[in-house]
């Protein structure tokens, strides 16, 4: 295994083992081209390394130093600007809503690295909900409270 490596443990159970690479975004795990959801993992990766070495010259490195204010500014505005995007008519209409989509994932994230929370954890929480309608959770929610 050569280059640098970075162990993050968190908790009783995570342990996160990443290849140093701040000074380029490249990604430190060539992706398999077969799954078009990886740039998402491995984004995240990238933001969980900002998280712990914040690098100068970094927008990241500015958000996560701006804390969870700076960073929830940025998610209001881009929910905002995804929210206007989606109405707009056409194939161009319809690329600038994935662009803006793109600007809330991102700064989604980088709240989930300032919280210490990898993509994976939200991942299997969805994986928990899955099958379950959300009128059906709801409803479960509302009984309990009884
Ligand atoms: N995916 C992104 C990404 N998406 C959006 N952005 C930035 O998010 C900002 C979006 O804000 P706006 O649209 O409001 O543009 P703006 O007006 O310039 O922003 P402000 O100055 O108002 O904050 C822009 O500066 C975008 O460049 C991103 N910045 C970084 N990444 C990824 O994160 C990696 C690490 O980035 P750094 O930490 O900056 O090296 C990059 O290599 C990319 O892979």
């Amino acid at each position: 295994m050569g280059g640098t490596w970075l162990a993050i443990i968190r908790g009783p159970i995570t342990i996160w083992i990443l290849p140093l690479s701040s000074k380029t975004n490249k990604s430190p795990v060539p992706a398999p081209s077969s799954d078009p959801l990886l740039p998402l993992s491995r984004l995240m990766t990238t933001l969980a390394e900002r998280a712990v070495t914040r690098p100068p010259g970094s927008y990241t490195t500015k958000l996560l130093e701006g804390g969870t204010e700076a960073i929830g500014k940025k998610i209001r505005e881009e929910a905002e600007e995804l929210i206007e995007a989606v109405d707009e008519d056409g194939d161009e209409g319809r690329k600038h809503a994935v662009y803006e989509a793109g600007d809330l994932i991102y700064h989604t994230l980088v709240m989930l690295a300032h919280r210490g929370i990898h993509l994976d954890e939200v991942a299997a929480e969805l994986a928990r909900r899955e099958g379950t309608s959300g009128l059906a959770e709801k409803a479960a929610r509302k009984k309990g409270n009884n």
